[in-house]
């Protein structure tokens, strides 16, 4: 079959956005990585499938794909940017704003004046099992009230939660140091994470500012990760380091982050995070797959 497609990307993290609200189209995980194979596809982290929703209030079904597995995933805050100027661009809806559905949650995205997007990405989750995350017979330390979990087999501590999609995050002195590429894989697949994890290196500029690189699950590291960000920060809020508003470094360019759950009381923790940043067209084509 041939398959017309949209490259895009934002800060970097790069899709495939395939139109699908016309027609149904099932694509086997063999075409999905096909897709996004730099080499022998078009090349991508992950595909973004656009399809129509019957549900009441939403606009449309948002469906993310992992390039290098073809599984598919809960959550992808960059794609989520980009998927509204895609629809935007294309005519298939002419509001500014609109309602999606991915496979476990809604998000609203926004198209915003100054050019950038901004998506409410739900509320944090920080329950262990929902995460999922196994902190059976460990014991974590606390710092500013939040959880730092060890795996004393990599010799590091992570902060757990979800976006829709499982994070750990772990403090470090300077991400360019970091050892990304050899930590992210290990943590990504720890036996404590049993669907892997995404892995999020987050340095402490200021109480504004972060530098983050992101190790995806199924993905290695992408130039930036938007869920990433929001745990990342979500993190570094509950840990006692951030205010409610944080400027996010990342190799693809920058994200803002807010919530209204920093510092707040555990009423709030249920707060929508925020995310504001770019989302771009780079080209478009057809693949026969
Ligand atoms: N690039 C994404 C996250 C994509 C999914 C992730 N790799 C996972 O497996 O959960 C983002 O911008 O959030």
């Amino acid at each position: 079959m041939n398959l017309r497609f949209t490259k895009m990307q934002g800060a970097g993290n790069d899709f495939c956005v395939i139109d699908a609200t016309q027609h149904a189209l099932t694509l086997s995980p063999a075409q999905l990585q096909r897709l996004g194979d730099r080499r022998f596809g078009v090349g991508c982290d992950q595909i973004l499938v656009i399809e129509s929703s019957r549900a009441p209030g939403v606009d449309f079904r948002y469906r993310i794909f992992n390039g290098s597995s073809g599984a598919e995933v809960e959550h992808c805050g960059n794609g989520a940017r980009c998927f509204v100027r895609y629809v935007n661009e294309k005519g298939l809806s002419a509001k500014r704003s609109i309602t999606v559905e991915t496979v476990n949650k809604r998000l609203e995205l926004h198209l915003r004046d100054d050019g950038r997007v901004s998506v409410d990405m739900g509320a944090p989750i920080f329950e262990l099992a929902r995460v999922p995350f196994n902190a059976e017979g460990l014991s974590p330390r606390l710092q500013g009230g939040f959880e730092l979990w060890p795996l004393a087999d990599l010799g590091v501590e992570v902060a757990v939660l979800s976006m829709g999609n499982p994070h750990a995050v772990m403090l470090v002195d300077d991400v360019d140091q970091s050892p990304v590429a050899q930590l992210g894989p290990q943590v990504e697949t720890h036996a404590r994470f049993p669907r892997k994890v995404n892995v999020g290196f987050l340095q402490i500029v200021s109480r504004s500012a972060v530098r983050l690189r992101v190790f995806e699950r199924d993905a290695g590291e992408t130039l930036a990760c938007g869920t990433g960000a929001c745990a990342a920060v979500v993190a570094g809020m509950r840990l006692g380091l951030l205010d409610a508003a944080v400027e996010v470094q990342t190799r693809g360019g920058d994200l803002k982050i807010e919530w209204a759950g920093a510092g707040a009381s555990s009423a709030a923790l249920d707060a929508p995070v925020i995310m504001t940043g770019p989302a771009q067209t780079v080209f478009e084509g057809e693949i026969s797959l």
